[in-house]
């Protein structure tokens, strides 16, 4: 199934996507059951918002594709790389992503999204299905200048607007072995496949939630494959993961 949140210019709804209509939903699919209201909306006159705002964090995994890793100079960890992005880094489809006037060198990093759907700690990795609302597509925008040249990744991953989350929330998807690409004015710049993360889906939620309590509505960044690169000013960046969609985004400097 997959979950729209959209607005028409007024408060923000969710909806179920039927082919090319929404079939509006009250509630919030976080806290409470799915309910019709009988209102079906052409998605076409909608706008696309981030799935979810995160009420709490995105805990964001780095270094989970052995390529990637490589690529950048980097050793694969022993323990899952873990950092953190504020709920303020959240955009939606076709938001402009803001360049950091402190970064020359902004990059795109394609990821699949998790989505938590009820509070846990000290999870065991199977048990995982238990917590997960859903999956999306995400780009963890990363100042890599400064991500090298900072002690701590805060200016290089948690600037507003790094953190695309769309275009809908997936529920019910095998994410074994889904292809996941980036491009930029349609030049396909990472083409990998789910099945090369190091941690599983699993694993990764099962470690986050030996470090924080994980909250309804937090998202959970699985890594990127191979290919990262920079976005210029007045460019268009898409990700696309194969069963969610496309989540493209305009590149803005202010
Ligand atoms: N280098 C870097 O920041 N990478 C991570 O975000 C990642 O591996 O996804």
């Amino acid at each position: 199934m997959q979950i729209a949140r959209f607005t028409t210019g007024d408060d923000p709804h969710y909806a179920i996507v039927e082919g090319s209509e929404l079939v509006v939903l009250t509630g919030d699919p976080l806290y409470t059951p799915l309910t019709p209201t009988g209102q079906r909306v052409p998605i076409e006159t909608t706008r696309l918002l981030a799935p979810v705002i995160p009420r709490s964090k995105v805990v964001a995994f780095g270094r989970n594709y052995a390529e990637h890793a490589a690529e950048l100079g980097n050793e694969v960890p022993e323990l899952p790389l873990v950092f953190i992005k504020p709920n303020t880094t959240v955009v939606g489809p076709d938001d402009p992503i803001v360049l950091p006037s402190y970064s020359q060198d902004v990059h795109h990093e394609a990821e699949l999204a998790v989505v938590i759907s009820r509070i846990c700690k000290d999870l065991p990795a199977e048990r995982a299905n238990e917590v997960i609302l859903g999956y999306t597509a995400a780009n963890d925008v990363t100042a890599r200048d400064v991500q090298r040249t900072d002690k701590t990744w805060t200016r290089g991953k948690m600037f507003d607007t790094s953190c695309p989350l769309g275009p809908v929330l997936v529920t019910d998807l095998d994410v074994s072995d889904l292809r996941i690409q980036a491009r930029v004015d349609g030049e396909i710049r990472q083409d990998g496949s789910t099945a090369q993360m190091i941690h599983s889906v699993p694993d990764l939620i099962a470690y986050a939630s030996t470090l924080f309590t994980l909250l309804p509505g937090d998202v959970i960044l699985t890594g990127t494959p191979a290919g990262v690169g920079p976005i210029r000013e007045g460019q268009r960046v898409e990700v696309e993961i194969e069963g969610i969609g496309v989540l493209g985004n305009p590149v803005v400097r202010r």
